[in-house]
């Protein structure tokens, strides 16, 4: 388990103060995969920085297994330090030096004796299926199969936790999909703990668990994904998203009449196939209108958001929108503020 409690980070560029994290407190479960969000500036290198101390806290503490890794001296930071493995956007491989020395770096650097090296290599190059580039240089590879051995150099010394440091930034759609699906499988069969900073949203859906925003050094919300996709209660959590309620069409915004409403409702799985909405209707004679709807795959689950307008009776509008509540819906009647957004 990972334990951030109040950690704060304040630079001193050139005299002025630049507060980067302000009083953070997270706890990373064991195993999982925690993805942290948040624009450019937002803080995210600092925070997974402060987690190895390549960056030092300004105040606060940092956890590991009740280790208080701040707390360390330089030789016990050395130790802790190989149980947290970390790649990099830009990969920081030695040019200079092959496949099989690069991820045999941070092995010799640990003393181990020359055969133990070179067992465990193939062993990685093999989990990274990058057995056959053993012999090549950083420059002959392509940047997915640089990352591959990134993260083979960074589970080298059998890590509890690999912190990544937009490490598919540099990489094409489909690349970074192999690369997450690669972490995923790490996850999965060694149950290592990973700690994904992105500003790319596609990549929190495609494999983290958990999600916390960060914004101007403060953590403005945490969730599970799935929540976080149905329910985003910040407003850059709604910009990472994309809510259905952005750039909505001009001719919604004239409208706020008791006899029409605009409804957000949002759903996972099965839900979608339940003819709910023609239900309603029958029900509670009013009519419907469709103005845009979106499916989006998180984690294997399908969330849903559709956005309506009832027509009808007021009445009637009200006891549909409660009828939908209780069918297990989420449901938001979208006032002008929210319109106007
Ligand atoms: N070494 C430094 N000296 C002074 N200010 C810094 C330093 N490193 C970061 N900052 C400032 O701290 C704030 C947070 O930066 P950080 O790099 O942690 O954000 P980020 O979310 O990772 O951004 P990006 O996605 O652009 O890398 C920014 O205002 C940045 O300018």
């Amino acid at each position: 388990m990972i334990k951030i409690q109040n950690l704060s980070k304040i630079y001193d560029a050139g005299g002025q103060k630049v507060i980067a994290l302000d009083n953070i407190n997270l706890t990373i479960k064991d195993g999982s995969i925690f993805g942290i969000i948040g624009l450019s500036g937002a803080g995210k290198s600092s925070l997974v920085r402060c987690i190895n101390r390549l960056e030092e806290p300004t105040s606060g503490r940092i956890y590991i297994d009740d280790i208080d890794i701040t707390s360390l001296d330089k030789k016990s930071l050395r130790e802790a330090r190989k149980k947290i493995g970390m790649i990099f956007q830009h990969f920081n491989l030695l040019s200079n030096a092959t496949v099989f020395e690069n991820v045999a770096f941070p092995l010799m650097i640990a003393g181990y004796p020359k055969k133990k090296i070179k067992e465990r290599v193939y062993e990685l190059l093999r989990l990274v299926d990058l057995e056959e580039k053993s012999q090549a240089y950083p420059s002959q590879l392509s940047g997915g199969q640089k990352q591959r051995v990134g993260i083979a150099r960074a589970l080298a010394n059998h890590p509890r936790i690999l912190l990544s440091d937009e490490a598919t930034s540099a990489l094409d759609p489909k690349t970074t999909k192999s690369i997450l699906h690669l972490l995923k499988d790490i996850n999965r069969k060694f149950g290592i703990t990973i700690v994904i900073i992105t500003h790319e949203m596609d990549v929190i859906k495609e494999i983290c668990d958990e999600v916390a925003v960060i914004e101007n050094g403060k953590i403005i919300e945490q969730a599970s994904v799935v929540d976080l996709f149905t329910n985003p209660s910040a407003d850059t959590t709604r910009t990472f998203i994309e809510d259905i309620t952005e750039s909505l069409p001009e001719s919604i915004k004239i409208s706020s009449k008791p006899d029409e409403k605009f409804v957000k409702i949002s759903f996972r799985g099965s839900i979608t196939s339940e003819p709910v909405i023609s239900r309603m209707i029958k029900k509670f004679d009013v009519d419907v209108n469709i103005i845009k709807g979106s499916v989006d795959n998180v984690r294997d689950i399908s969330i849903g958001k559709l956005l309506i307008s009832i027509t009808g009776n007021p009445d009637n509008i009200l006891h549909s929108i409660e009828y939908l509540k209780e069918t297990g819906l989420k449901v938001e009647v979208l006032t002008n503020e929210l319109v106007d957004r």
